[in-house]
Formats: C-alpha cells, structure tokens, sequence
C-alpha cells in the first residue's frame, strides 16, 4: 500500500499468528532482495478496551517508530478491505497514543493524529527549555528549525526552495545528530504562502521518502507557531498533497490524504 508515495507492506497478524524479527523487517523492506517498502506495518489486536486494533510500526532498517501518518491512513483502508471491521471510524493504538481514523470518500482517510509535544524531554531533544525554534549545528552549519513530537520526533528547517540542496546536505546530519538521543526525521519546509507550503523528509530509519504524514503535521505546527502559517494548509511533497489542520495550542492535529492498494500477497521469509 503506500500514502501518497509513502510505501508500506502492511501485515495482518490478528488472522495468523506471526512474530517479526528487525532482520525479518530489513528483509521485507529490501528492494532487491525481498518486497520493497519504507516501512512494515502490523495489524494487532488492542491491549486496551476503548481501541479497535492495535498498529506498530518499523523502518525499513529495522527499527521500530511511535507514529506514521501515512501508514495510519492506509491501515483505516487495510482493515476495511480485508474485512477485519466494518467500523468507517475506529480507534487506534500506536505508541502511547489513541488515534482515530475516519474513512472518506474515494479512499481518502482522515486521522486524528493528537496533540503535538514540544518538551524537550517528550521528543526526545536534549534541551534544557521548551522554545518554538532552536539553533542547531549540523554538517558545520548553524541552523533555526523546529522541533516536536507527533508520537515520534520531527525537526523541521525552513527553506526557500525544497530542491536547493538543502535536504542532500543536512538530512542525514540533522537525522543522527547527538541531540537527538532516538534521532529525528528531519523536515524542509518551503512556505509557498499562509494556506500552502512544500515539504521533504529525510526520514529516520529510511532516508528520504516521498511523502511523511507525521512530517507534514509537524512542518505546519511548527510554520503555525512561527506566525508563517494559518489553521488549514495544504501540504505538498514529492508523491502528493495532504491536508493538515491544527487549532494551536493543545488542540489535535488532523490529517487528511490519499491511501492506494498497490498489491497483495503472501511473504515466504
Ligand atoms: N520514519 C518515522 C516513521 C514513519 C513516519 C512517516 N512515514 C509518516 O508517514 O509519518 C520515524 O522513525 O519516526
């Protein structure tokens, strides 16, 4: 399946009863040697009463991550399509929180993606004070980004234009910097105007993907915070727009986007 170009192997493991080992994962996600994806996903029961399913996510390097936007919308569509729920609106369990995700017309998906965190120590970012832009050197360049948790960490530099280099030169930097104790996906945001902006990630555990759901809801909390942005922006990457709200302060961030079937299958590992 993949979320505007954001690609996944999502796998039911509430129907058959399968453990997944990081080497298993890194197999799976090979795209020579195995499916092809930037990150796995399971389908789990629920290990509480007010969700409906559970769903953990791991890189294709094996690692496992709190949130995937993308890979939210995509799993409403799964269960659906594979008939594991006739709910159009469910809960769901990734990380530490509950998310709820809402199915639209023509396969688009909306999910609740929660409140985003900016202390330091929630993110995690080794910072004494909480702050809505911090100084960062990386790859020996002093930089203004952002930097919150959507369930997983985010740190997004704004840039005048998303192809200027910028994500080439200071991805991997910024993603394996030392003030990132979990590392970080690292964001360039180019704010096209108040209501539209661009944005690439260099994620974590992968590289670059084509769209970053949590990414892009962190590009518009940290562009609302700074003034640049307002409630409802449209967010274009590599493999797609998503729509994003965000009230401010404590309030929910809202994701709405476009989820694609590619193929199914049976994995022989
Ligand atoms: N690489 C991310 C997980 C996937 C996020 C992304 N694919 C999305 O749609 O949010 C991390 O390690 O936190």
């Amino acid at each position: 399946m993949h979320g505007a170009g954001n690609d996944f192997v999502m796998i039911d493991t509430i129907s058959q009863r399968i453990k997944l080992r990081p080497r298993d994962i890194r197999r799976i996600a090979d795209r020579r040697r195995g499916v092809g994806c930037d990150q796995v996903l399971l389908v789990e029961p629920p290990g509480q009463p007010e969700a409906d399913f559970r769903y953990r996510i791991f890189n294709a390097d094996g690692s496992e991550a709190g949130q995937c936007g993308n890979g939210a919308r995509c799993f409403a569509r799964f269960v659906r399509h594979r008939r594991l729920t006739h709910l159009t609106t469910m809960v769901v369990e990734a990380g530490s929180s509950l998310m709820t995700l809402r199915l639209r017309e023509n396969h688009e998906v909306e999910v609740d993606m929660g409140a985003p965190l900016f202390t330091p120590a929630d993110i995690p970012f080794r910072r004494a004070e909480t702050a809505p832009e911090y100084e960062l050197t990386a790859a020996g360049e002093t930089l203004r980004v952002g930097v919150l948790s959507m369930g997983n960490p985010h740190a997004v530099l704004r840039v005048n234009d998303v192809n200027d280099g910028s994500l080439e030169r200071l991805g991997e930097a910024i993603r394996s910097h030392e003030d990132f104790p979990e590392e970080t996906n690292a964001g360039f945001l180019e704010v096209v105007d108040r209501t539209h902006v661009r944005l690439r990630v260099f994620e974590r555990g992968v590289g670059e993907t084509e769209a970053c759901g949590s990414g892009a809801c962190a590009a518009v909390v940290y562009g609302r915070r700074m003034g640049w942005l307002d409630d409802r922006v449209t967010v274009e990457l590599t493999g797609g727009k998503l729509h994003i709200q965000w009230q401010g302060d404590d309030s929910s961030v809202l994701m709405t986007g476009p989820t694609a079937i590619s193929f199914e299958g049976t994995i022989r590992l």
